[in-house]
């Protein structure tokens, strides 16, 4: 049992203007801790007019200052806690601080750089690199991701996720057995063999909580999210097996409600996230507090999901984040004095071991029939059918080779059925016959007539095996009861829904890798029956995302034209050519490491020709000349073999760096993907929206076909960009696109203003729409975008 208490540390996001940095020191000095103070400034202090203090000190295990970088972040938090877990305890990383003070790139890392990956996709990478060198154990590894929202949990891995609305979905919900283990109804465990798969999931996962924000609720920002590793590890042939699970929290933003100003379904959002955070801040006094028997974990669905993470069963660490800028101020000291209550909470991990068993069954069996036969020997019960023809084939070759092997400590093993016993000596006596040896003493037959004379089986023997067997009965009998009560409480305690009933059925039909029964079965317990779908169903995003944004597979002409300039316009698209370009270099850094390898490889192979063909030569030379073999490498053969380390560690080393653009190259891709999937998210909203405001100010939604726009009335020129045609195109009807600020959507600018002035004299003009909103939409943002071709290509001609 390892006691510790949960460790805290700060991490202090960069600020835009430097001068801020006043705000704020950070003390070194002191022993294993560091300590911050945050000084207020005079006119947030009050000066002298009330008693106001001017600065605050709080201690934490270490603070990372705004220029530190993502990987002494992970040495220095995350990895101690990634030990643990492989050694078998459980680990919970939590981030706490407020909106925009860096939790998410803290906990998952920046979505523009490869070096901004955060603490998951590092843990990750360090847990599988691990794995792969223990060759003592046998681990397998399962990821699950949760959000809560508005007390309601969601499982980001759930295929579905990306066909319907959050709300359609499944609830997870919490269930707690008996001995008040919790456990999680419909949040689905996936196994990951690789690095490789861990990443896609967390991907997924992320992408799945981008598509389910909308402008109205930015989930990020206002839901709790839990990334979980579950590792299990077991030595071959060992029954007991090992289960840890790592814990990556990102925690909503925990700014006051007063401060936040807002009203409607934000606040109704605020108010939860308040009250979790509350509620989570609540089981932190009760638990800092000595003699308090009762924690109010149950009050909200995270505290009871970190339940083990707060006083139990856990290694935690907590990380607040800090955006010490003047007007955060209030935030960050509510965040550090929120640490200093977390530092004082003491946990007590224990190695979650449990005996398998299914196997501990199938050894129990083995004996247990060992024993049987063993009892038939000196019970004289045996079995009487007759030997098969096979098995008597089999007797006597086993008899034959016995006979002809010269070794006199071999043996003949024929087991303890003594019908085999008996054809043995039969045999053997036949076979004496043959050879007329009867009547000589031979050892054989002395051998045979020892073991007629042997003395019956002691009475106590016989009494003591008989004990044991009626012993290892009892034993299977009460694993077999523990099995069935496991199945059982999972049955109750889930109250499977019909649809989850299929499902569950199905997993049991369907075939588990062997040996791995039970460990699927505690999977259920925890996935609430639900099969896990496999990690290839990531590769379907794309299309799944066209449903959930309306996004259809077929962009009409107009649609694909204004995505283009969306796409041009969005700052994203910066972030996805440089990374475009970063990918390339890093692909032709691969090919060329790539060549590189090929190329040591071949040479390594010539140079052990070569070394082997010189070793011939000396010793042939030695042979000729009548001289002994040198022991030593001539100077030719030592410099053949220098060369070939140089090879060798050439090779290793373009080896390593290739596996490590690998990741990168992935990592890339991921992040490419990522951006992709929220420009077009963004671009089908602001389609959306561009399409609603135009049908719903144009005349064109009143009447079915042959619809007249008229730019004319005020309103209509604040609301339309409409204009007409200049004169490249005096019939068209074009639109002057609004910037496509994927933010804000603000859709007016004062250059369109001045155009829209000037055009707005020129008379009106009328254009055929079919009265389908999709189709009129269509239209509409074809005229827009090719407008903006035209404004783009002769600025003069405007
Ligand atoms: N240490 C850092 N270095 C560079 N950029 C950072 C750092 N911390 C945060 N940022 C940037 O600041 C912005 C806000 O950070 P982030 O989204 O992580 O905040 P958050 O606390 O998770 O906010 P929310 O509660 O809304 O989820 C992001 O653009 C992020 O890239």
């Amino acid at each position: 049992m390892v006691k510790q208490t949960i460790q805290i540390f700060a991490r202090v996001k960069p600020t835009v203007r430097k001068q801020q940095q006043g705000i704020y020191s950070i003390d070194e000095d002191e022993k294993l801790t560091s300590s911050l103070e945050i000084i207020l400034p005079r006119d947030l202090a009050d000066g002298f007019v009330n008693n106001k203090r001017e600065s605050y000190k709080f201690k934490f295990q270490r603070i990372f200052d705004q220029d530190t970088k993502q990987e002494t972040v992970f040495e220095s938090i995350a990895k101690p806690v990634a030990e643990s877990v492989l050694a078998g305890y459980n680990g919970t990383i939590f981030a706490y601080g407020q909106t925009g003070s860096g939790k998410t790139f803290t906990i998952t890392g920046g979505a523009e750089r490869y070096s901004d990956r955060g603490i998951i996709p590092r843990t990750l990478s360090y847990i599988f690199e691990q794995l792969q060198k223990d060759s003592s154990k046998i681990y397998t590894t399962h990821i699950s991701y949760l959000e809560i929202y508005n007390e309601c949990g969601y499982d980001l891995l759930d295929p579905r996720h990306e066909a319907s609305s959050l709300e359609d979905l499944p609830k997870v919900t919490i269930l707690e057995d008996p001995d008040q283990n919790i456990h999680l109804k419909n949040l689905s465990l996936h196994q990951a063999t690789t690095e490789e798969e861990a990443l896609n999931l967390l991907f997924l996962g992320d992408t799945n909580r981008m598509i389910a924000e909308t402008p109205m609720n930015q989930a990020s920002t206002r839901s709790h999210c839990i990334f979980t590793i579950h590792l299990s590890s077991k030595e071959p042939g060992s029954a007991t097996v090992r289960h840890a699970k790592l814990h990556l929290v990102d925690l909503a933003g925990s700014e006051r409600v007063a401060k936040t100003g807002v009203g409607g379904q934000l606040l109704t959002e605020a108010k939860y996230i308040n009250l979790s955070l509350h509620y989570l801040e609540q089981v932190i006094i009760a638990l800092s507090e000595k003699h308090r028997s009762h924690i109010p974990y149950r009050n909200s669905m995270m505290t009871s999901v970190l339940r083990d993470s707060l006083g139990g069963n856990c290694m935690t660490t907590m990380i607040a984040t800090l955006s010490l800028e003047k007007r955060n101020i209030d935030e960050s000291i509510s965040t550090c004095r929120f640490a200093q209550r977390v530092a004082l909470i003491k946990n007590e991990a224990i190695l979650n071991e449990e005996i398998d068993p299914r196997l501990m069954i199938v050894r129990l069996k083995k004996e247990i029939q060992e024993l049987k036969d063993e009892l038939a020997i000196l019970t004289g019960e045996q079995r009487t059918e007759a030997l098969t023809e096979a098995e008597l084939l089999q007797l006597e070759k086993l008899i034959t080779s016995f006979l002809e092997d010269q070794d006199p400590e071999s043996r003949l093993e024929v087991g303890a059925d003594m019908r085999k016993v008996h054809h043995c000596f039969h045999h053997l006596k036949k076979l004496l016959n043959d050879k007329k040896v009867l009547g000589k003493k031979s050892p054989v037959s002395a051998e045979i007539k020892d073991q007629d004379c042997q003395e019956p089986f002691k009475e106590e023997e016989y009494k003591k095996l008989q004990d044991i067997l009626k012993q290892r009965d009892n034993e299977i009998n009460i694993l077999v009861n523990m099995l069935k009560k496991e199945k059982k409480k999972t049955q109750d305690a889930l109250d499977i829904p019909s649809m989850d009933r299929r499902a569950f059925r199905h997993s049991q039909s369907a075939p588990f890798p062997p040996g791995n029964q039970v460990e699927n079965q505690r999977t259920w317990l925890t996935s609430a029956s639900r099969q896990t779908p496999d990690v290839s169903t990531y590769q379907h995003r794309s299309s799944l995302l066209h449903n959930k944004t309306g996004m259809r597979e077929e962009m009409s002409l107009g649609r694909q034209e204004a995505f283009e300039i969306f796409k041009r316009d969005h700052a994203d698209s910066i972030t996805i050519e440089d990374n475009k370009q970063i990918l390339k270099l890093r692909f032709s850094e691969a090919k060329a490491l790539g060549e590189c390898i090929n190329e040591a490889r071949s040479k390594i192979g010539h140079l052990k020709e070569e070394i082997t063909q010189r070793h011939m030569q000396q010793i042939a030379l030695g042979i000729s000349e009548n001289m002994a073999v040198p022991l030593l490498p001539d100077q030719l053969e030592e410099k053949l073999r220098v060369q070939l380390e140089e090879e060798k560690s050439r090779y290793k080393t373009a080896f390593t760096r290739l596996k490590a653009l690998k990741v990168e190259i992935e990592h890339l891709q991921l992040l490419m993907e990522k951006a992709k999937v929220k420009l077009q998210k963004e671009f089908e909203a602001w389609w959306a929206q561009e399409a609603t405001n135009l049908q719903a100010n144009s005349p064109a939604v009143n009447s079915l076909n042959h619809m007249k726009l008229s730019p004319q009335t005020p309103e209509f020129q604040q609301e339309q960009p409409w204009t007409l045609c200049n004169k490249s195109d005096v019939n068209a009807r074009k639109i002057l696109p609004s910037p496509p600020c994927p933010t804000s959507y603000s859709r007016k600018s004062s250059s369109t203003t001045s155009l829209e002035d000037r055009v707005s004299e020129r008379p009106t003009s009328s254009i055929p729409l079919t009265g389908d909103s999709q189709t009129d939409s269509d239209i509409l943002a074809f005229i827009k975008a090719r407008q903006s071709i035209l404004q783009k290509k002769c600025p003069l001609a405007l």
